[in-house]
Formats: C-alpha cells, sequence, structure tokens
C-alpha cells in the first residue's frame, strides 16, 4: 500500500538527530564563465523539510538539477542512501526513488487525473510489454495494485471529486495538486518540490501547505524544496539552507535564518526583515 497505510514513522522532533537520507558534499557547478554552484553542501534527514531560498540566480534551480541528474557538476559528490547520485542519468536517479514536481506543470493535460497519476506508477510495472502477454495474470494483478495505490493517492490528496477530468479543465491549484500526486504515485523516498505554490492565490497556498505538512507527518517522507514566499517556508520547513551567489550563506532552523545579520543583509535585506513569531 501506497499512501494511507505506509508505516512510516511520524515526523518527529528527532529528524535533525538521524542518518542523513541525501548527503551533498562541496559541489561545483560551472557554465562557460558562470559558476552556479561554488562549493555547495548540506544534507537531508529522514522525515525532514529541507527549503533551499535565495534570490534569483543564486543557484536553487541548479541544485535540483544536479538531483535529479540533469546537471554533472564539476566537482563534489552526491550521496542518496548508500548510492552515488552524480553520472546517472535522471531516470536511473528516479530509479532509485527521487521524485520531483517542477515549476512549471508537467502533466499530459487531456488525460484524466487518475490517468496521469497511473503514469507516475510506470517505474511499477515489473513486466515488459512481451513479458506482460505472456504473464496476462500477473500483469493484471499487477495493473489492480497500481489502481488501487492510485486510489488511495486520489483520498490523501483530495481529489476524488475530479478523478476523471481531464486535468487541462481543473484549476491551477487542483493541476499543482495531482503533479504532486504524481510524484507520490512512484513511492519515491526524497520528494523535490520545486516552488509548489508559485502562481497559486491564497486558498491555493494554504490547501499546498496542508498536504506538504501531511506528507512530512504522515509519510514521513523526507523533501527538499525551494520556494520564494518566504513565510510560506518559514512556516513549513524544519531547516532552511539561504544561498547568495552559487554558495550558502546560512543553514539552520526558520528562526537561526530569520535572526542571521548575513541573511537579513544579503537576501532578506533590511527592510525585508522577517519578524519573530511570539
Ligand atoms: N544551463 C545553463 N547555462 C548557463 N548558465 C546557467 C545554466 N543554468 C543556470 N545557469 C546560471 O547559473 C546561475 C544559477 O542559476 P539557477 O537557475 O540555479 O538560479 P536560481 O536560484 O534557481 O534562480 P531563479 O530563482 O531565478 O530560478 C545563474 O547565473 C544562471 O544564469
Amino acid at each position: 500500500m501506497v499512501v494511507v497505510t505506509a508505516t512510516q514513522a511520524r515526523h518527529s522532533e528527532h529528524t535533525q538527530e538521524s542518518t542523513p537520507v541525501l548527503r551533498f558534499e562541496d559541489v561545483v557547478l560551472g557554465f562557460e564563465g558562470v559558476t552556479a554552484l561554488n562549493g555547495v553542501s548540506f544534507t537531508v534527514n529522514q522525515g525532514e523539510l529541507f527549503a533551499v531560498i535565495g534570490p534569483n540566480g543564486a543557484g536553487k534551480t541548479s541544485i535540483f538539477n544536479v538531483l535529479s541528474g540533469v546537471y554533472r557538476p564539476q566537482r563534489g559528490a552526491v550521496r542518496f542512501g548508500g548510492e552515488d547520485l552524480l553520472g546517472r542519468r535522471p531516470h536511473a536517479i528516479a530509479r532509485l526513488g527521487i521524485a520531483r514536481t517542477f515549476q512549471n506543470i508537467e502533466l499530459f493535460s487531456n488525460l484524466t487525473v487518475l490517468d496521469n497519476l497511473m503514469l507516475g506508477r510506470h517505474h511499477h510495472h515489473p513486466y515488459g510489454v512481451l513479458a506482460a502477454f505472456a504473464w496476462l495474470g500477473k500483469a493484471q494483478r499487477n495493473e489492480r495494485a497500481n489502481r488501487r495505490a492510485v486510489e488511495e493517492i486520489v483520498d490523501f490528496l483530495e481529489l476524488t471529486q475530479w478523478r476523471r477530468f481531464p486535468v487541462g479543465l481543473l484549476p491551477y491549484g487542483v493541476q499543482k495538486r495531482v503533479e504532486l500526486g504524481r510524484a507520490l504515485a512512484s513511492e519515491p523516498k526524497l520528494l523535490l518540490l520545486d516552488e509548489p505554490v508559485a502562481g497559486m492565490n491564497l486558498e491555493e497556498t494554504e490547501d499546498m501547505a496542508r498536504f506538504i505538512l501531511d506528507i512530512r507527518d504522515d509519510l514521513g517522507l523526507p523533501m527538499v524544496m525551494v520556494e520564494h514566499q518566504m513565510g510560506l517556508v518559514m512556516d513549513l520547513a524544519d531547516r532552511i539552507m539561504v544561498m547568495d551567489f552559487g554558495k550558502p550563506i546560512r543553514t539552520g532552523t526558520p528562526k537561526d535564518v530569520a535572526t542571521d545579520p548575513d541573511v537579513v543583509r544579503a537576501y532578506l535585506g533590511e527592510e525585508h526583515r522577517v519578524v519573530e513569531k511570539p
């Protein structure tokens, strides 16, 4: 079972102490004359929501592109579980259990919600086409298991009323939720959220925030989130890494980061000082 019956431990305050699932070590990535990442290191712990923030061009998307195998850095190491990710192609990294959502929705707009989610499970078809003919019974059982898993995700993300609608007809916020569901459908071990609330209105943002917290708290799934909306990051993240010009300038809890003078100066600007919550 995928989502609801998953037996992962609920999120606890111990995330900081557990063994990291992801290690990004001294990564350097350059493009003809531009250094996108200049010695970036961080770890993500089991069950942790780790956010990356920074101004435009700071290197946030480059981190995601390295993690998902789109870019290969010139230096450094990236380890996920026991595996070295560098040099692996995107589909091989996806197979290891890293799923990603995109800034711009990447779904099949003329297919239904259910069909888009089924496509998210393509790693879970253990039989090739020929084998499926030979072992039709097993393939059918497999198909039924995939359908059950997809229905659990529909339920978890409250998509029931839209499940048979073509995705292209749905409100933007719901489409972003379907994209999140597609990423969950692959049963990832790490989820990368690329600006999950970009372009959303307040209600859609609040819904998405709730689902992100449910994923962390109910499924214990570690996440890396890039997001511009400072309030959301401060509210949701366990730890935040603040990037500037390809380098982390501070990594810590929202409180640590919000009160760090370098962060306030370099990124937020004095006039945008984050007011600490009581
Ligand atoms: N494929 C590429 N070719 C050349 N330069 C690139 C490429 N990808 C990123 N860069 C450069 O690397 C730097 C970091 O870019 P990146 O997209 O990672 O920043 P970002 O923090 O995600 O910015 P934004 O918030 O605008 O998305 C920028 O100077 C960018 O122009």
